[in-house]
């Protein structure tokens, strides 16, 4: 029986993952709010800046994040200041964007729906 787990990733990580063409990010990052794609070749990435009231909102954030960034067995980028993260995602195994890049993205701004 598979596991319920919030903490389980396993079923991610055997999600095999490609890199996604210009065309499919470009359609899927119109899908998403805020998100943009920075960098290029290997250091391509998607990435958003979320603002907060004042620090201890960012790291709540931060920390919740965390736990996205464990289950999908995919870690972002984040560069953390007093009332802002910037979160940045890319997959490493396929120099590129994957798929697991927009789930995550979709995740995080799930994060913050709720609140
Ligand atoms: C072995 C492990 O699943 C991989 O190294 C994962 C870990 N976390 C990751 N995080 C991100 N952002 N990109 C990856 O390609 C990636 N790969």
């Amino acid at each position: 029986m598979p596991s319920t787990s919030m903490l389980s990733f396993k079923d991610w990580k055997s999600t095999p993952r490609r890199a996604l063409s210009a065309t499919e990010i470009v359609g899927a990052l119109a899908r998403l709010d805020g998100w943009k794609l920075t960098g290029n070749d290997a250091d391509v990435a998607i990435e958003k800046t979320y603002t907060f009231a004042n620090y201890f909102e960012t790291i709540a954030f931060v920390n919740a994040l965390a736990l996205v960034a464990h289950r999908f067995d995919h870690h972002p980028d984040l560069s953390v200041h007093y009332n802002r993260c910037v979160v940045r995602f890319n997959t490493h195994d396929v120099s590129g964007i994957s798929q697991t890049d927009l789930d995550c993205a979709a995740q995080a701004d799930a994060l913050l729906a709720a609140v």
